[in-house]
C-alpha cells in the first residue's frame, strides 16, 4: 500500500516478531525500508525469522535491517536491554508494535490463578512495561514516537472462554486512549488494531484446535465470508506506524470482515430463504391490515 522506501530511516521494535502476524508485519516494514528489532522469548525462533527476512528473494534495494533480541515482555530488565541494543545498532527508535500475546480457550472456572496471571501478565503488563520504557526514552530525547497495539475485537465486546485475554486486551486498549490524551503534547501517538480471525499457528493451535475445527467454520458468521490475509493487516499496521497517519491518535481500527457486526440482532437472518421471505412478507402485511381494521373500529 505504501510507496517503496516509505519507512526508510525509521526503526521499529516488534514484540512477538518471530512468528505469525508480528512476522508478517515485520516483513512488510523491512521491505518498506524500516530497521526492525524483533523480540520474543525464544531466541532460536527470532534468529531464524531475522535470517529469513534479511535473505528474502526479491528483497528491495533499500530494505531495512533486522535485529533479533530475546526478551520476555514481563521482565523490565529484558525490555531495557532490547531498547539499549536497538539504539546501539540503529541509532534511535521511532515506533513500537506491541504484538506479543498469550491466549488459549478454556471455561474460566477451569483456570488456575497462575493460568489467568500468565495471560494478563504477557498481554497487559507486557504492553504497559514496553510502552512505559520506550515512552520515557522518547520524552527524554524529544522524539515523536508511535505506539501501535495489536488488540482484538472482543477487547470491546467481551467474550466468553478467553476471559483473561479479554480483560488484558481491554486494559491495553484503554491505556492506548489514555496515553494518547496524555502524551499527545510530546508528539507521541498511540493507536490500536482490532483484528478478527487471521490464521496463524499460534492462534489456531490454542483457539481453534480439534475437535472445534471439525465442528465449525469460523467464516460462516463473517459478512465477507473469509478470514483475513496477513498482507491486509500489514498494510494497516505500516500505515499507522508511518508519518502518513500523523493526525490519528487514540484510535482503534477494526479489521475483521465485519465479524463484530454479527452481534446485530437480525444479522443472522441471512439463513432465511427467498420463499420464506415471501411468506414472512405476507404474514406481516396481513398483520398490518388487521391492525388498520382494528383502528377503524
Ligand atoms: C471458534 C472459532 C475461532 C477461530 C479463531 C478466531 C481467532 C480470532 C480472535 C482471536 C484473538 C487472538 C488472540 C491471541 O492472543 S492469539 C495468540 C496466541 N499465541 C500464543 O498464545 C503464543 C504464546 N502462548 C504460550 O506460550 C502458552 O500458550 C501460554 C500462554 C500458556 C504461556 O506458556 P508458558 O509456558 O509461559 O505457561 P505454562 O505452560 O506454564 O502455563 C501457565 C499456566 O496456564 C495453564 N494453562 C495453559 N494452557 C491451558 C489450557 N489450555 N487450559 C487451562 N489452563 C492452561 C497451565 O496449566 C499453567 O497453570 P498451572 O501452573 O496453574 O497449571
Ligand atoms: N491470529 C489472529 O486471528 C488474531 C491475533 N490477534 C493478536 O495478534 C497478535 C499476534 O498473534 P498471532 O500472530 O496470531 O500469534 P503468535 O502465537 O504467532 O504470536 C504471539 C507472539 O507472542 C510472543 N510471546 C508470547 N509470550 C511472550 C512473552 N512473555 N514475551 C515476549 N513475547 C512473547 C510469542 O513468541 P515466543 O513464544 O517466542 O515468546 C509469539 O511470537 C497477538 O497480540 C494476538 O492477540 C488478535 C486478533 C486475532
Amino acid at each position: 500500500m505504501l510507496r517503496d522506501g516509505a519507512m526508510q530511516g525509521k526503526t521499529i521494535i516488534v514484540t512477538g516478531g518471530g512468528t505469525g502476524l508480528g512476522k508478517s508485519i515485520s516483513r512488510y516494514l523491512v521491505q518498506l525500508g524500516a530497521n526492525v528489532t524483533i523480540c520474543s522469548r525464544r531466541q532460536a525462533v527470532i534468529d531464524e525469522t531475522a535470517h529469513e527476512l534479511m535473505n528474502e528473494p526479491g528483497r528491495p534495494v533499500g530494505a531495512g535491517q533486522v535485529l533479533a533480541i530475546a526478551c520476555d515482555v514481563r521482565n523490565p530488565a529484558e525490555i531495557e536491554h532490547v531498547i539499549s541494543q536497538t539504539i546501539e545498532k540503529f541509532g534511535r527508535i521511532d515506533g513500537l508494535l506491541n504484538n506479543s500475546a498469550g491466549n488459549f480457550i478454556s471455561p474460566t472456572e477451569r483456570l488456575s490463578y497462575k493460568a489467568f496471571d500468565t495471560i494478563v501478565d504477557i498481554v497487559l503488563r507486557g504492553t504497559y512495561y514496553f510502552t512505559l520504557a520506550v515512552g520515557k526514552y522518547w520524552i527524554e530525547n524529544k522524539i515523536p514516537g508511535t505506539v501501535l497495539n495489536i488488540s482484538t475485537t472482543y477487547a470491546t465486546t467481551g467474550s466468553g472462554y478467553v476471559v483473561p485475554s479479554a480483560v488484558a486486551k481491554g486494559g491495553a486498549l484503554i491505556m492506548t486512549k489514555s496515553l494518547a490524551a496524555e502524551w499527545g503534547k510530546y508528539g507521541i501517538r498511540l493507536n490500536a488494531i482490532a483484528p478478527g480471525p487471521f490464521p496463524t499457528k499460534g492462534a489456531w493451535d490454542r483457539l481453534f484446535p480439534e475437535p472445534l475445527a471439525s465442528m465449525m467454520d469460523p467464516t460462516s458468521r463473517i459478512p465477507l465470508k473469509r478470514v483475513g490475509e496477513h498482507g491486509e493487516l500489514a498494510n494497516l499496521a505500516a500505515y499507522l506506524l508511518s508519518d502518513y497517519s500523523g493526525y490519528i491518535t487514540g484510535e482503534t481500527i477494526t479489521i475483521d470482515g465485519g465479524e463484530v457486526l454479527a452481534a446485530g440482532e437480525f444479522s443472522h437472518l441471512e439463513q432465511v430463504s427467498s420463499e420464506q421471505w415471501d411468506m414472512i412478507e405476507q404474514t406481516i402485511k396481513q398483520a398490518n391490515r388487521a391492525s388498520k381494521k382494528e383502528g377503524q373500529g
